[in-house]
């Protein structure tokens, strides 16, 4: 078989294959993915900006692609790299497959290759950077050294990068199999989003809960949130490094000062550690899939997450303000905080879930309650 596509990572490892989307050359941080459906919503969701992306399952495609399940406006991830895709995708919702998808959405991607040794390498050494190239002539070396070039993820601030440019209102609430997506406009509570690379199921929920969602670009300052007098804030999931987020540090201390209900998710999440006095660390291979058991410390219950991220808030740097309440049963890594002071909690994994199980969804209905509660203390004071 002739090889159209080559995946070589920065340790000099190559993997032969072939391309399934576009041609060209694309390099990132290679992280395998333990999902075994929602590979549209994982290449969507934009916290996989600067990410060559393998999916542990083996059949990727299998049910083609259509304009519905998407977490953004585009694909996101930097490239796909799988074992093999279907001949026929087949689903009802099917209106494209999945390699003329990526093609029209100029993603490079390789099939065809070993992805259990792949991902044996990640997880042995630790996420790599890697370079997809695909074509005829493929010069091998050069594809290492471009992987070798990639300055790595560490430091990296990229959710000042895909944040909207200008603020929006979300209206669009969740997908029900009557009606598709329909628009919901008349939220109770007053939510300002902060868009550090958002996935818009997140938008969606809040909306089906009864909020009026603002969205911000990621650099709006705690002066301007608090001029639109939001009843709570959102901080949501986004790619890179969040220590370098200064910006969204500063601005998150401020709103905490405030008073404000604060709900943060993912990257959301690691701000307000960050905020409150903690550090982030990068991990060995992060956590990315739909299967991770996580512990509500408080009930003892499992759920069964989503989860997508290579960094984690550093356990040995917790300051006093903060309580862990969820932990990854996978390596014991802390899931989710709240302030012990002001009305303010937040996630690792993904409660939105989609991709995935949907055990964690009732941390909207906290966000929810916690502004409920603030609302009626502020009048209480009056
Ligand atoms: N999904 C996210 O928000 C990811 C957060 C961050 N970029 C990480 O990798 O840890």
């Amino acid at each position: 078989m002739k090889h159209t596509a080559l995946l070589a990572l920065a340790d000099g490892t190559l993997f032969w294959g072939q391309s399934i989307g576009a041609t060209g050359e694309s390099v990132g941080e290679v992280v395998f993915n333990t999902a075994m459906t929602g590979y549209q919503e994982i290449l969507t969701d934009p916290s996989y900006s600067k990410q060559l992306v393998t999916l542990t399952y083996p059949h990727i495609g299998n049910t083609g692609t259509n304009a519905e399940d998407v977490e953004s406006n585009s694909v996101c991830a930097a490239g796909l790299i799988i074992r093999d895709l279907p001949r026929l995708a087949n689903n009802w919702r099917n209106t494209q497959n999945l390699d003329d998808y990526l093609i029209e959405n100029s993603v490079v991607a390789i099939a065809d290759i070993d992805t259990r040794h792949l991902t044996r390498i990640l997880r042995e050494k630790g996420a790599q950077n890697g370079c997809i190239v695909t074509g005829d002539n493929i010069d091998s070396a050069q594809a290492v050294a471009a992987a070798q070039a990639f300055p790595g993820l560490k430091g990296m601030d990229l959710a000042k990068q895909v944040t909207t440019a200008v603020p929006y209102s979300w209206q669009q609430s969740v997908w029900s199999l009557a009606d598709g997506y329909s628009d919901k406009t008349d939220g109770t509570y007053k939510v300002v989003a902060y868009d550090f690379g958002v996935k818009r199921n997140i938008l969606r929920i809040l909306v089906d809960l009864g909020c009026d969602v603002q969205v911000v670009p990621a650099q709006t300052s705690a002066q301007d949130v608090l001029a639109m007098n939001p009843d709570g804030v959102f901080l949501s999931n986004g790619p890179g490094d969040p220590e370098p987020c200064d910006y969204a540090i500063k601005a998150v201390q401020e709103i905490i000062a405030a008073g404000k209900p604060i709900f943060g998710i993912c990257l959301g999440h690691q701000i307000l550690a960050l905020a409150s006095g903690a550090a982030t660390e990068k991990m060995k291979f992060g956590h990315h899939g739909a299967n991770h058991p996580v512990q509500d410390l408080d009930t003892k219950k499992v759920m069964i997450t989503s989860q997508n991220h290579g960094f984690a808030v550093d356990e040995a740097t917790m300051p006093d303000n903060l309580r862990v309440t969820h932990r990854s049963l996978f390596d014991n890594t802390i899931q989710g905080i709240e302030r012990v002071d002001v009305p303010a909690f937040s996630f690792q994994g993904h409660p939105e879930a989609s991709p995935g199980p949907r055990d964690v969804a009732p941390l909207f209905e906290r966000f929810i309650q916690m502004m409920q509660t603030s609302a009626t203390s502020v009048r209480g004071e009056k």
